[in-house]
């Protein structure tokens, strides 16, 4: 196995102030980043994942332990020797005037810069690579300020990749991005870390990005600890519900994400028949109105494929109707009228 790109010893990270008590936000940490890898931290507002990533890139000191990059102790590095192998897009806003995104971009390449500070041609082609990878090559002459939040994001993403790092460090780099365009960053970050070898470390806050693209996931708890290993490990060992499903919350596995828990009213249970997408959009609509999609020989649902679907209710009420918005009220009517309850359990409707 490659030695790790980044690595974090014993490390402690946290708020040390003058004449106030110090802070810690995470103890003993022990984390391992290897060339390749994408790795995704999550969890909780307020946990510390920003503080985490300050303090992996060396923008805060540990308040114990180290953080190594390719075996040397951050702290040991000049800056220079720090640009050149990693680079960082952390949220707080950058004051970059009037300049476009492409000598945004250019910025990318000062840690290569010789005391002239002249590009050289490797330089040029970095941000020509950089631009396209990014997604942001029809942007390049375009005022840094002029750009909206996702395309200013995707542009200071491309300032990192000019850099030309072992270690990429994104703060939310999804936050203002749309679906289509995560995905299309999900997508660029995985090919990546495959044609560069760089180890990325993002943040974010969407779970089911984390889940299904990282190799690797760090949680952060909110007992200041850190939780290492494949995504499909900490979501199979419950790890991710017990950080992330709060009250009248559940981690539902198919979708990977964390769900309002469904208030279902006990016994009202209906067979669906139905076939493929009509079926989760059909079971979707019964759990909504507060039943479960299950085996019943009292209820049942059928209901026909269309743009918008038919239903038929089979059962002590019988009923028809077109769209789920009328399914959702046929069900929540019958649960809400004591003798149409299921076994004529009225005390289960309250
Ligand atoms: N400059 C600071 N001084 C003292 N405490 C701080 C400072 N910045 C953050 N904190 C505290 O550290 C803890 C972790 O904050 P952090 O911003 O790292 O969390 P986060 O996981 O990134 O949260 P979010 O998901 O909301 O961005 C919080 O309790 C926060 O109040």
């Amino acid at each position: 196995m490659n030695a790790p790109a980044l690595r974090a010893v014993a490390l402690s990270a946290g708020y040390r102030r003058r004449r106030r008590p110090t802070t810690t936000v995470l103890r003993d940490v022990h984390l391992a980043a290897r060339p390749g890898e994408l790795i995704a931290l999550i969890g909780p507002n307020g946990a510390g994942k920003s503080t985490l990533l300050r303090t992996l890139v060396g923008a805060q000191p540990p308040l114990a332990g180290h953080v190594l990059l390719d075996g040397h102790d951050l702290a040991s590095l000049s800056p220079r020797q720090r640009a050149r192998r990693l680079a960082v897009t952390l949220t707080e806003p950058v004051d970059v005037g009037q300049m476009s995104a492409e000598e945004v971009v250019a910025l990318g390449r000062l840690p290569y810069r010789s005391w002239l500070g002249r590009a050289a041609d490797r330089d040029r082609a970095a941000v020509d690579r950089a631009l396209v990878d990014a997604g942001v090559e029809d942007l390049r002459n375009r005022p840094l300020t002029d750009l909206s939040d996702g395309e200013r994001q995707r542009v200071m993403v491309a300032r990192a990749l000019a850099q030309e790092p072992a270690v990429l460090v994104l703060d939310e780099p999804t936050a203002f991005l749309d679906v289509a365009r995560r995905i299309e960053l999900a997508a660029m970050l995985t090919r990546l870390t495959a044609t560069t070898g760089a180890a990325i470390i993002l943040s974010t806050h969407d779970l089911g990005f984390a889940l299904r693209r990282a190799d690797q996931v760090w949680l952060v708890g909110d007992d200041a600890t850190v939780t290492a290993g494949a995504p499909e490990d900490l979501a199979h060992g419950h790890a991710v519900a017990r950080v992330f499903a709060g009250e009248n919350m559940s981690f539902d596995d198919a979708a990977a994400t964390v769900v309002v828990a469904d208030h279902t009213v006990p016994g009202a249970t209906v067979r669906v028949d139905a076939d493929g997408r009509t079926r989760q959009w059909a079971e979707h609509a019964v759990r909504r109105a507060g039943w479960s999609p299950g085996s019943s020989a009292e209820h049942v649902l059928r209901v026909e494929d269309g743009t918008p679907c038919r239903w038929r209710a089979e059962g002590p009420v019988r009923a028809d109707g077109v769209g789920f918005g009328s399914l959702v009220t046929h069900l929540r009517d019958q649960t809400a009228t004591a003798a149409l309850q299921p076994h004529g359990n009225a005390g289960a409707a309250q």
